[in-house]
């Protein structure tokens, strides 16, 4: 952590992405992976997308320090009271960057045909331009990343165990990013969205 924390910046264009791989240690990552798969309350949504409603394809949970209410893909989610491990990781997260977050949106990727499509994080209750902080335990997977404004303009990296990766500044109203479902036999992972909601 701090001083000792590898990182490295994206060179894309209007961005600010920055990627610590070992932010946590791979002990202390599946120490935290344990723990959060068995205490947080775990939910699967209903989207609706062009009229249909299907089963959203990864689990989530919301959790924040203030009432304020998360909503996108036309779900609104209520936020839990932070479990200690959580609020722990919370506060290494705001010391290293030096942001304060209030939310953290879980997501629990169960195997490969899990996924989270194409967006960018701009909901309106996370103001103008949101600093969103991602920490990844468990399988890695991939993270794309395409510019909105010029598709052919993509960019991938693998999102390690223990990692954390920052997108902040003008990032979201630029670039959308997914995780993509893959054919592989793989295992869980569970990804931490650290924002702040007004
Ligand atoms: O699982 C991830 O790394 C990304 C999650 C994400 O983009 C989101 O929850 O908005
Ligand atoms: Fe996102």
């Amino acid at each position: 952590m701090g001083l000792f924390s590898e990182k490295m910046i994206l060179d894309l264009p209007q961005s600010d992405i920055v990627y610590y791989p070992n932010f946590f240690s791979s002990e202390k990552a599946t120490t935290y992976f344990n723990l959060l798969k068995q205490t947080i309350s775990w939910q699967q949504d209903e989207i609706t997308v062009f009229g249909k409603t299907y089963a959203q394809p990864r689990l989530t949970a919301l959790y924040g320090n203030n009432g304020k209410t998360y909503t996108y893909s036309n779900i609104t989610m209520r936020p839990n009271p932070y479990t200690q491990e959580l609020h722990q990781i919370k506060t290494l997260v705001e010391k290293e960057i030096q942001i304060e977050f209030s939310t953290c949106l879980l997501n629990y990727y169960r195997d490969g045909k899990d996924s989270n499509g194409w967006h960018s994080d701009d909901e309106k209750e996370l103001g103008e331009n949101p600093p969103i902080a991602s920490i990844s335990l468990g399988t890695e997977r991939f993270f794309h990343l395409r510019n909105i404004s010029d598709k052919t303009l993509k960019h991938k990296i693998v999102l390690e165990h223990g990692s954390l990766l920052v997108m902040k500044g003008e990032t979201q109203h630029h670039w959308q990013h997914q995780i993509p479902k893959t054919a592989k036999k793989i295992g869980e992972r569970i990804n931490l969205t650290f924002r702040a909601i007004k």
